[in-house]
């Protein structure tokens, strides 16, 4: 397996798959732009690690990108690359770079969209994968079986159509960064009733934690789980009640909504 372009993302899959177990340092090449940083990532993850893109994949079975949205064009759409790269599987994880651009490049390569999170870190992440259904670049049940077993050493794993991949870009790939902000909102509040801030961002972090697990392990709706806590004339109603005067629902869409547009740009 090769990674190109090994920064926040790549270093969490690859740390991540060598944890589980699921990759030996010896079967991975991982790639940077500037050779003190493929020096760092050496030394770091223990696998080898190169600034030459084009050897990398040329050794390599199964190709990671988790280059900059901007970078791909340069490195992939090349007659050099798109020999190296055809017959292989190339999975790229990058924001608002459809499958369509990358068979452009890549014509006789198996291609599969992940849009994993940096979650992915702790092995908490969320990936979803999209791939085209027919046609010489469709990833067969098998590649996305493999991209599946990648992404579910770092955390879970779903599939959508290749069309919604901007929202899911949105929704998952920017979603940490949404809760950070809630979640700080939260401890800043508090803050100003008089908890030291440690004790208030871990409280709040902890009520993510067990609010989340109690949507993914129940059956229950997130709006029946409110309303067990919501207890008549007391004070978690009047908490909501300032919420909604907010319009917190509507914002936080919007959020999604406006991040989806910027995601379908960047490419
Ligand atoms: N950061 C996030 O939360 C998420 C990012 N993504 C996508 O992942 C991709 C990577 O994002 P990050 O890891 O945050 O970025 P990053 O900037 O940390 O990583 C990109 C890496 O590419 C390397 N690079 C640049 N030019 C290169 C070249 N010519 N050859 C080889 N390597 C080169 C850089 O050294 C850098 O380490 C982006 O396309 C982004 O849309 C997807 C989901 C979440
Ligand atoms: O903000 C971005 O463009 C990237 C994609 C998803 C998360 N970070």
């Amino acid at each position: 397996m090769c990674v190109i372009g090994c920064g926040t993302m790549g270093e969490a899959i690859v740390g991540g798959l060598m944890r589980a177990g699921w990759l030996e340092p010896d079967r991975v090449v991982v790639t940077a732009r500037r050779a003190s940083v493929a020096e760092r990532l050496h030394e770091r993850l223990g696998v080898a690690a190169t600034t030459d893109n084009l050897a990398a994949c040329q050794g390599a079975q199964v190709v990671l990108v988790c280059l900059k949205p901007q970078r791909f064009a340069k490195i992939l759409d090349n007659d050099a690359m798109r020999e190296a790269l055809a017959g292989k599987l190339l999975i790229s994880i990058a924001a608002g770079v459809t499958l369509s651009s990358l068979a452009q490049w890549l014509p006789q390569t198996a291609l599969i969209r992940a849009m994993p999170n940096t979650p992915c870190l702790i092995g908490e992440g969320m990936t979803v994968l999209g791939r085209r259904d027919a046609g010489p670049t469709a990833a067969s049940d098998e590649q996305l079986a493999l991209a599946k077993r990648i992404f579910d050493s770092v955390g879970v794993t779903a599939e959508v159509e290749p069309k919604l991949m901007d929202a899911v870009t949105s929704l998952n790939g920017s979603g940490p960064a949404f809760v950070y902000v809630m979640l700080e909102a939260m401890a800043d509040g508090g803050v100003m009733m008089g908890l030291p801030r440690d004790v208030a961002v871990t409280i709040a972090a902890q009520v993510f934690r067990g609010a989340a697990g109690m949507v993914l392990d129940t059956d229950l709706h997130p709006a029946a789980l409110k309303d067990q806590v919501t207890t008549p004339a007391g004070c978690t109603i009047a908490g909501i009640l300032t919420m909604e005067d907010g319009r917190i629902r509507s914002v936080l869409a919007r959020t999604i909504q406006e991040a989806t547009k910027v995601a379908g740009s960047l490419g």
